[in-house]
């Protein structure tokens, strides 16, 4: 019997019921793409099937991003969407705090029992950050840099953060209600503090937490970083980077004097974040949902390059560093700066490369100093490994055991800059 049009009775044509049957096949295969798309989707990760899809295979087993449309990013960073706005927010808030104390002579310093500086700032950005955390996402791990011992034995100090954590608060009714508002007392405040505790590991959300990232540009007047990234199963999914000190214009060039005599005021104090597989962006801090995408800058002419690196000689080897420079023919002198705003700077192409050598064979990396920054330069088209070409671990605890120092860049140069490092380090040990 061939087909009838119910409407009509009619027989169809044959290639009528031909085309139909396209059709019909065409839709339904249009369902199952559709259905494919919204389960990806409803996995956070999805980012991961793109990168492992696409992961780029110049370096050992770094990851780098690649380009996504539009929409897609869109829907990466649909996944985490509450994530990333409760970090931005929360990232923000505590940045209110360290400005106050940055504006401060007497910012409360003591020693860590490793003799690293702490102040005020860090304590009561920690305090503010977890509290937005543990409003918003209670059932997470923590990773934070400071624990709260030293304020229990020092009731002066405590006070002294319990005022600044008291009084500080977002211009924003909403996104300040977004973060839970207040923390309701000295106590509470002191254990959000040790909320921080967390081992860190491969599995499950952990965010790792810098409050003030660089303290010693903190207290000397130059560049520092409020720090905060989601780890999923070991793996950076959410970062930002809140640099009060950093020019808001992506296309400012990077002065040598950046870290040195920086202030906050006059264009200055910007937000950088990245969802995994959605790109990187920045924004004014003040206004933390004006974020436009930002990329590394393509390096056609390596002695035109830039590289950043730590002020302190302690935290990275800035004789090998100078040496990698020079075969790499870089012809302009380092740009020092402290903190997670030398990851930023080069994802927004204002400078190109990020060294960080070793100083002590001993000295592990912490989680709170890379896992924002790795994310971001990695979404911003870069990629970032150790000196031996491999990827940032975070999934081994409160340190990146598995690695040794940071070379980030854009993926295009990684492995010719991945190079240099190799031959130096290299010919260090042979003279050795
Ligand atoms: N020997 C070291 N090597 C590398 N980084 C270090 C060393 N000692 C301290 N750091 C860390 O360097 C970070 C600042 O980096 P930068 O030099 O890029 O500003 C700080 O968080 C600091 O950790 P800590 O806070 O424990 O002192
Ligand atoms: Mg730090």
């Amino acid at each position: 019997m061939p087909n009838s049009d119910p409407a009509t009775h009619k027989p169809q044509s044959r290639h009528r019921s031909t085309t139909s049957l396209s059709l019909r096949l065409l839709l339904s295969s249009f369902s199952i793409l559709i259905l494919a798309l919204f389960s990806l989707r409803a996995i956070p990760r999805v980012a991961l099937l793109k990168n492992h899809l696409f992961s780029s295979s110049s370096s050992a087993s770094a990851s780098s991003s690649v380009s996504v449309s539009p929409s897609t990013a869109s829907t990466i960073i649909m996944s985490y969407a509450k994530e990333l706005r409760v970090a931005q927010v929360a990232v923000q808030r505590a940045t209110l705090l360290t400005k106050r104390v940055f504006h401060e002579k007497a910012k409360g310093t003591v020693d860590k029992s490793d003799k690293s500086p702490v102040t005020i700032g860090d304590f009561g950005a920690q305090a503010l950050i977890i509290a937005a955390l543990r409003h918003n996402f209670p059932d997470d791990a923590i990773v934070a840099e400071e624990e709260a011992a030293q304020l229990r034995a020092d009731p002066n100090l405590a006070d002294q953060i319990w005022s600044l954590v008291r009084d500080t608060r977002l211009p924003d009714p909403a996104a300040e209600e977004l973060l839970g508002g207040s923390v309701p007392n000295l106590d509470a405040m002191l254990d959000l503090i040790d909320r921080g505790n967390s081992p860190g590991g491969a599995h499950g959300r952990i965010w790792a937490i810098d409050p003030i990232d660089g303290t010693k540009g903190f207290l000397r007047g130059g560049q520092y970083a409020v720090c905060l990234a989601l780890l999923v199963d070991g793996q950076v999914q959410v970062g930002v980077l809140g640099c009060p000190n950093l020019p808001i214009d992506d296309s400012a060039p990077l002065s040598a004097d950046i870290g040195v005599d920086a202030s906050d005021e006059d264009g200055r104090g910007v937000l950088f974040s990245a969802v995994r597989g959605g790109g990187a962006h920045s924004a004014p801090l003040s206004a933390p949902t004006a974020a436009k995408p930002i990329s590394m800058r393509p390096v056609s002419d390596m002695t035109a390059a830039t590289f950043c690196e730590s002020v302190e000689a302690a935290h990275s080897a800035h004789g090998d560093q100078a040496e990698i420079a020079r075969r790499l023919g870089i012809s302009r002198p380092s740009v020092r700066m402290d903190s997670q705003s030398k990851y930023g700077s080069i994802a927004r192409g204002a400078g190109d490369i990020y060294l960080r050598l070793p100083v002590k064979a001993t000295y592990q990396e912490k989680i709170w100093d890379h896992a924002a920054g790795d994310l971001i330069v990695r979404e911003a088209g870069g990629q970032v490994t150790d000196v031996d070409g491999k990827a940032l671990d975070f999934s081994v605890g409160r340190t990146l055991a598995n690695n040794k120092g940071v070379v980030a860049a854009p993926a295009a140069v990684h492995g010719e800059v991945l190079k240099a490092v190799q031959d130096v380090l290299r010919q260090k040990s042979t003279a050795a």
